[in-house]
């Protein structure tokens, strides 16, 4: 059964964490960040940061002391037990390893992956890709897969950030900022829709098709051209399990051919998209960051807002252009606490603009000093800013 995210607050009654947006002064997990860094990467990044986090009373941030040899924690989590066993080694935090993504966690168990759908989804094919023995789970919405994580119900979350096509997934980059988990890894996955039908029925039968919104906008032609109503499902395997449980032969779904399978469905046309090269890229999000590394390609990415002023954005741009940092993505989200800033333009009266959040990814490792210059370069006009996580990048063709 897929989690829903009333069902995983409901356990939550014991652990209590807070979200909100940076400007609301909110609290993320125990550390408050006023203002600037929202710093949650690798150790490196606090030796060199730490002294911008500001933290609340009950925990400290991680300093170059709490580590050992190995990068492990050493001290408590709440900081006020320096020696002792802990009642419930569960409970202990996870020591941070330099993750190659792998199928069964530090006791051998499989390891637990969240995903948005229900089996048969792209989603849980990208799941499956980067921990291809692990055990999915399924999620109603985003939101119930990043609380699954958060709530230790799962390990990692696999969850679409951006298609080649559709552009970039909106809602994962809100929740990102809403949450405090850490990016681990990506995952690039060929999208390949079929359009699906009860068994015996043609596809000029077709009256309307199921699916989840990205991939209906990822065969827009192909639809259009056929003269089929689109209608809108959570996910794509959702909708061939309604088309296969509704019995209308005048029903078809956009699904995968693994979806067909699953349900019982026969595979009228494949490859339906629009564009031949459909890639979805997911990100690995998991509670405790991986320490980067300079031995493979990593990209880091970064939410930060800007001052008002000319050439802000330009400024904040320039930073990885003078030390040759590749961007690989940018991305302005509104600021929803604070949607409209009001400039009082002296003799004019006053203006209204729109505040925005700005997401990067840029191809350079934390553990890159040209990385951590950059940012402490950001940092000097950046209102907020906060490391979403460090990862290997996926070079892996597809
Ligand atoms: O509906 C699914 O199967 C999903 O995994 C969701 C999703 C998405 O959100 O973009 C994932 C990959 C494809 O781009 C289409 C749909």
């Amino acid at each position: 059964m897929a989690l829903k995210a009333n069902s995983i607050w409901g356990c939550s009654k014991a652990l209590h964490f807070h979200v909100g947006v940076p400007d609301s002064g909110s609290r993320f997990c125990g550390l408050r960040f006023v203002n600037k860094w929202e710093c949650c990467c690798a150790p490196v990044v606090f030796a060199q940061f730490h002294r911008a986090i500001t933290p609340v009373e009950d925990e400290k941030p991680i300093t170059p002391s709490d580590l050992d040899s190995s990068g492990a924690i050493q001290r408590s989590q709440n900081n006020t037990e320096s020696s002792g066993f802990h009642k419930d080694l569960n409970l202990l935090p996870k020591p941070l390893s330099v993750t190659e993504p792998s199928s069964s966690s530090s006791d051998g168990s499989k390891v637990r992956v969240a995903y948005q759908g229900i089996p048969g989804a792209y989603s849980e094919a990208a799941a499956l890709k980067a921990y291809p023995k692990s055990e999915t789970v399924p999620c109603e919405q985003f939101e119930a897969a990043f609380k699954a994580v958060e709530l230790w119900l799962v390990d990692k979350a696999v969850l679409p950030i951006e298609n080649s096509v559709g552009g970039s997934i909106h809602r994962n980059y809100d929740l990102l900022l809403r949450h405090r988990l850490h990016i681990v890894g990506e995952v690039q996955l060929v999208v390949n829709h079929c359009l699906l039908g009860l068994p015996g029925v043609q596809k000029e039968e077709l009256k309307r098709v199921f699916s989840h919104p990205q991939a209906l906008a990822q065969c827009e032609m192909t639809l259009s051209k056929l003269g089929i109503i689109r209608v809108s499902a959570d996910d794509t395997a959702g909708a061939a399990q309604m088309v296969a449980s509704s019995g209308e032969r005048d029903t078809g779904a956009v699904a995968s051919a693994r979806a067909a399978k699953i349900y019982g469905l026969n595979v009228l046309a494949e490859k339906i998209q629009d564009d031949d090269d459909n890639i979805t890229r997911f990100l690995i999000l998991a509670r405790e960051p991986i320490i980067a590394g300079t031995d493979r390609p990593y990209k880091t990415s970064i939410v930060f807002t800007l001052e008002e002023g000319p050439g802000m954005l330009f400024k904040a741009l320039a930073v990885f252009a003078l030390r040759n940092i590749n961007l690989t993505k940018i991305e302005s989200r509104p600021q929803r606490k604070r949607p409209l800033r009001v400039v009082d333009d002296s003799n004019k009266g006053s203006a209204k603009y729109f505040d925005y959040l700005f997401y990067i990814d840029f191809e350079a490792s934390m553990a890159d000093p040209r990385a951590q210059f950059a940012l402490g370069h950001l940092q000097e006009f950046a209102g907020f800013l906060r490391v979403l996580g460090c990862y290997p990048m996926d070079t892996g063709l597809l």
